[in-house]
């Protein structure tokens, strides 16, 4: 049976008069990998940062694990949620092993349990631990950053990560390589919920179980992507659509 992850019912956020986000109401299950789209200053940042409690929703529900999070301690609840973003900010005077221990030790973990943990997640992320646990974060390529970021939300093996456009500084080579690491992470870990913001389509619809399109603060379509690519909801989604077929006629055209 499917548990739900998180919901949310009627959510609405506003910064000062400006009202971003007028009512939001969708459910995730437990496991799922949901992708969440939508043209720039659509809210998806926000929407994330009201999921681990960075932000507080100016009215409406929010469920984790079906407890309120208005209920729940803000501290304790971010150590059962990751967080992967762009500039992923690991600590430049710490080795890539302290990185991926910080929360741990912050949790009191004993030595030998932060050494094992930190092997296994950067063997999970596919970076040798011989060469890499000892290197600093400028030693390596920004690829290489981000996978320590992932190891680094997965470190507590929190049940929700959330990804914000963590692979948007990548080249098109690396993004798609770490694509595919990710997708393969989230199958090998039962029951992790990942919920990842990109403006990239084809990111989407490929990690994607569910693709939440948004626009304005609104849900236009949250779908499979088979659903979305052969019944787009809304003329916005069409023309969505329409952006990455239109690339590609370029694309065939450029090479015929
Ligand atoms: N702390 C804040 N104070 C005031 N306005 C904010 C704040 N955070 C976000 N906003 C506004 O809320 C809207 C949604 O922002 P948000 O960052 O959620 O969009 P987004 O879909 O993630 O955009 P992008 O894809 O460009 O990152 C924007 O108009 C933004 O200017």
């Amino acid at each position: 049976m499917t548990k739900t992850s998180i919901q949310f019912k009627y959510v609405q956020k506003s910064f000062g008069d400006n009202l971003v986000i007028p009512d939001l109401s969708f459910t995730v299950q437990e496991g799922e990998f949901v992708t969440i789209l939508g043209s720039s200053g659509s809210g998806k940042t926000t929407l994330l940062k009201m999921v681990n409690g960075l932000l507080k929703p100016s009215a409406g529900e929010i469920l984790i694990g079906g407890k309120k999070l208005a209920d729940q301690d803000l501290v304790n609840l971010r150590r059962h949620i990751g967080y992967v973003v762009q500039q992923i900010g690991l600590f430049p005077h710490m080795t890539i092993a302290q990185n991926i221990g910080v929360v741990p030790k912050m949790l009191n973990w004993p030595h030998e349990k932060i050494v094992s943990r930190v092997t296994e997640l950067l063997q999970l992320v596919q970076l040798d631990p011989d060469s890499f646990a000892d290197r600093y974060p400028s030693q390596l390529s920004g690829g290489q950053q981000q996978r320590v970021g992932v190891a680094r939300a997965l470190a507590t093996n929190p049940p929700y990560v959330l990804f914000d456009e963590p692979f948007g500084a990548l080249d098109a080579l690396t993004r798609l390589e770490l694509q595919r690491e990710i997708k393969r992470i989230h199958d090998s870990l039962a029951n992790k919920t990942f919920l990842f913001v990109t403006h990239d389509i084809n990111e989407a619809l490929f990690l994607g179980q569910r693709v939440m399109v948004m626009h304005d603060g609104q849900i236009e379509q949250f779908a499979t992507p088979e659903e979305v690519v052969t019944h787009p909801a809304t003329a916005f989604v069409k023309e969505l659509l329409g952006t990455v077929q239109q690339n590609e006629q370029l694309w065939g055209r450029a090479h015929d």
